[in-house]
């Protein structure tokens, strides 16, 4: 089966007009498809810098990058990108915001649409769709931004700290729908978070990065009970407590090199 992302060998030295700085190094990575995998490491590690590459919005300076087997060139319809801030416009009604992927791609027809419809249903968004950015609470908004992405059917999502600008609760609720959306629809997935029980409770592999520069330090398979369980059951299943500490121990360490 052809990976979704393939990294192979990939460098990327970040030249200003003072320095130039080595940001990460010899990062090798597949991600398989249906597959979710979480970027976690201490702050400055390169997690964004390796999600831009795999989005095909920096071209490394060294190493050979693939989704679905294809060189990356720049951004493709098959990667959807979901940030921490929604950026919905806040002069588009969320059903004219929610199809703006689909309109910029010029794919908008009454069966698109009407796919959106649904999607906003589904996130429980089914009356919201004449409202404004505004009159949506922030975890309404991500949910907004959530079938923005899926509109336009990426194969791939990636998830750069969706919930960190959430209360914890809303949070919660966020990682069980996405994880679901995602896994019933096929979806491949790359989330970048500094929250270590989110990542292990919603993916299927960790990936941990130490810096200067940044590396893949160690892989981390999830258990089978953690990753069937959903998000917010899995920090119950027996050998979650253990994995967070033994991937947190590994952190600290990081952190003190
Ligand atoms: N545009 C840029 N110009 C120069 N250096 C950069 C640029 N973007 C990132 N860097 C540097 O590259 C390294 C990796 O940054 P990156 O943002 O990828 O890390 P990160 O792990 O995502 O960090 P954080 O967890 O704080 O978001 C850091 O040392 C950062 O200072």
């Amino acid at each position: 089966m052809v990976p979704v992302v393939e990294l192979n060998d990939i460098a990327h030295v970040y030249v200003t007009d003072r320095e130039a700085s080595l940001a990460v190094e010899g990062i090798h990575l597949k991600v398989e498809p249906g597959e979710f995998v979480s970027l976690v490491g201490p702050s400055g590690c390169g997690k964004t810098t390796i999600l831009s590459v795999i989005a095909g919005l920096l071209q490394p300076s060294k190493g050979a990058a693939y989704v679905n087997g294809d060189p990356i060139y720049g951004p493709s319809p098959e990667v959807g990108y979901m940030l921490q801030q929604d950026y919905l416009f806040p002069w588009r009604t969320i059903m004219d915001n929610a199809l703006i992927g689909l309109e910029l791609t010029e794919r908008l027809n009454p069966e698109s649409r009407s796919a959106v419809q649904n999607l906003l249903r589904e996130m429980g968004l089914g009356d919201s769709g004449n409202l404004y950015p505004s009159q949506l609470s922030g975890g309404m908004r991500q949910r907004v931004a959530l079938v923005r992405t899926l509109a336009t059917d990426p194969g791939l999502l990636l998830l750069d700290e969706p919930f960190s600008a959430l209360d914890y609760q809303t949070k919660l609720q966020l990682e069980d729908l996405i994880v679901e959306t995602l896994k019933e629809r096929g979806k491949t997935a790359i989330l970048v978070t500094h929250d270590l029980s989110e990542a292990i409770a919603m993916s299927d592999r960790v990936i941990l990065l130490n810096r200067n520069p940044g590396r893949i330090h160690r892989l981390f398979d999830i258990p089978e009970n953690i990753r069937r369980a959903q998000p917010f059951f899995a920090r119950k299943e027996p050998g979650f407590n253990e994995l967070f500490h033994e991937i947190w121990g590994e952190m600290q360490t990081i952190g003190k090199e």
